[in-house]
């Protein structure tokens, strides 16, 4: 590559910003496989409508279920999904026979997944100094999706003691696989449902997300005592998977039960380290007293917090602000993204910084005091630009220099209107506590996939941040 151009010299920048090799992170629940399946035209839809009865479906759509019991269930949501181009993710019922009508769809191609699985490969990537990665259950099939490097470990117990090794010798031979369904559809398929003639506005993803009865989110009881003593080895760390806890399981226990355990976790895991920064990665949570129990008992442990436009829709809907939620899921908009993160910051004053990302535009909102400028925070941000397009580019990152790719994406064209945005809101006087930045997104016109976009940039804005704060605070 010609070294001299200006590519290169934007790529040696953000390299400047991406240096977490001072970081240590300690990951914890989710962890899966995505089994991904493209729709490229609406010919299939069409088919499945007419297969699955038109009228049925539309009952369906109309309903909004909120769990996929059956078929019908899955076409209304997925066409939900599809008609407004919004990242969504849906529960699945553990049935056998459900289960099986989805193995018999033709995947194209299985992936790491989970928030855990996909950060704990980007930032070994990335060179973090220290990943660890935590799931409560590591098949072999699991363990093989890790990248396998020395930096990436898996933590156990033997004879008492805290044991890293990477996941490949860490799986346990009887654990089952998660496999989660992906269906990742292109900008313009066509189909109709009733009077409705759909057009996708944008690439995008459904997940059908597996919620196996075996599978319990929480560390177990023998890691749990050594966590106080992982806290000591780590800068940072990454929460996330909430959304795969169940209100009930086949033993009679409940979400009560796993929400107090969690809580248990982030506790200990700081127990030794108050300097520890966590980050919660919201996620899709339907069901809505789940949801609430993750606003009103994990947020409030938590330093950072990154999530979706649709996210922030339904976390400020569930706060309260019903309106503004429906806004938000609606446009978008940045004037109303920076008021419920307001809002938020402010219900939770734990919080110092926020991170939402949205098709057009990704932000953060921290205190005015933060000891980070506007001009650092923004190269977090367009590192994490960089680090979307890459990957909306090629599927997977796989090697830093992989990162040249999504530079020569350019910054969607709302540059300047989200510039005048930020400037004219933060000469407000509601927003005088707070220092707000963001950056346009470099979409990519035709992605190769689009799941695990949101994990890439949360985490890489969330260690850029950290790393940062680390060396501002050595001065
Ligand atoms: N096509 C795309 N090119 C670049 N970046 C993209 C593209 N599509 C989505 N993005 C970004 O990824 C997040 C997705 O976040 P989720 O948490 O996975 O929903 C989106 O907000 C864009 O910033
Ligand atoms: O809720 P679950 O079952 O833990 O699954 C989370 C899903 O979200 C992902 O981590 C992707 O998230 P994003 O697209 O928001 O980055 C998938 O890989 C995974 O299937
Ligand atoms: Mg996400």
């Amino acid at each position: 590559m010609d070294t001299s151009c200006n590519e290169y010299k934007e790529y040696r920048e953000c390299m400047d910003y991406l240096d977490f090799s001072n970081i240590s992170i300690f990951l914890a629940y989710n962890v899966n496989v995505d089994a991904i399946k493209y729709y490229t035209s609406g010919k299939e839809i069409q088919n499945l409508i007419e297969r699955y009865g038109e009228d049925d479906i539309i009952e369906k759509y109309n309903e909004y279920p909120r769990k996929i019991c059956n078929p019908i269930d899955y076409i209304a949501r997925l066409i939900h999904a599809m008609a407004n181009g919004k990242p969504a993710e849906v529960p699945l019922l553990d049935d056998e026979n459900l289960n099986k009508w989805f193995d018999n769809f033709k995947y194209d191609e299985e992936r790491m997944g989970g928030q855990v699985g996909i950060i704990a490969n980007l930032l070994s990537i990335l060179r973090t100094k220290k990943v660890i990665a935590y799931s409560p259950i590591l098949s072999k099939k699991q363990a093989e999706m890790f990248v396998d490097n020395d930096n990436l470990v898996y933590p156990s117990v033997v004879d008492g003691n805290l044991v890293l090794k990477k996941p490949i010798e860490s799986y346990k031979e009887n654990d089952p696989l998660k496999i989660n369904r992906i269906f990742e559809y292109k900008e313009g398929i066509e189909f109709k449902l009733g009077d409705k003639h759909i057009i996708t506005p944008i690439a995008n993803r459904f997940i059908v997300a597996s919620r196996p009865d075996k599978l319990r989110l929480e560390i177990k009881e023998d890691l749990k005592e050594k966590l106080p003593e992982i806290g000591e080895q780590i800068d940072c760390a990454i929460f996330s998977g909430y959304q795969g806890i169940k209100e009930k399981y086949s033993d009679g226990k409940t979400y009560e039960y796993y929400f107090t355990k969690a809580e248990e976790d982030l506790d200990l895991l700081r127990q030794k380290n108050k300097k520890i920064k966590i980050h919660l990665e919201f996620a899709s949570i339907q069901n809505i007293n789940l949801r609430k129990n993750i606003i009103n008992r994990i947020l409030p442990k938590m330093d950072c917090l990154g999530m979706d436009e649709t996210e922030v829709g339904n976390l400020i809907s569930t706060m309260g602000y019903e309106e503004l939620g429906q806004k938000i899921i609606k446009d978008s908009k940045m004037e109303d993204v920076v008021e419920a993160s307001k809002i938020i910051m402010e219900t939770y004053p734990n919080l110092e910084l926020l991170q939402v990302h949205t098709l057009y535009y990704i932000l953060v909102m921290c205190k005015k005091d933060n000891p980070l400028t506007t001009k650092q925070l923004k190269k977090i941000l367009e590192l994490a630009t960089i680090l979307a397009a890459t990957k909306a580019k090629l599927g997977e990152i796989s090697k830093v220099s992989d990162l040249l790719k999504g530079l020569t994406v350019p910054h969607n064209k709302y540059n300047e209107l989200f510039k005048s945005i930020v400037d004219n809101l933060q000469k407000e006087e509601k927003y005088k506590n707070y220092k707000i930045v963001a950056t346009p997104s470099r979409l990519v016109d035709v992605p190769k996939s689009t799941v695990g976009l949101g994990d890439t940039i949360s985490s890489g804005a969330f260690v850029g941040y950290v790393s940062l704060l680390k060396e501002a605070n050595k001065k």
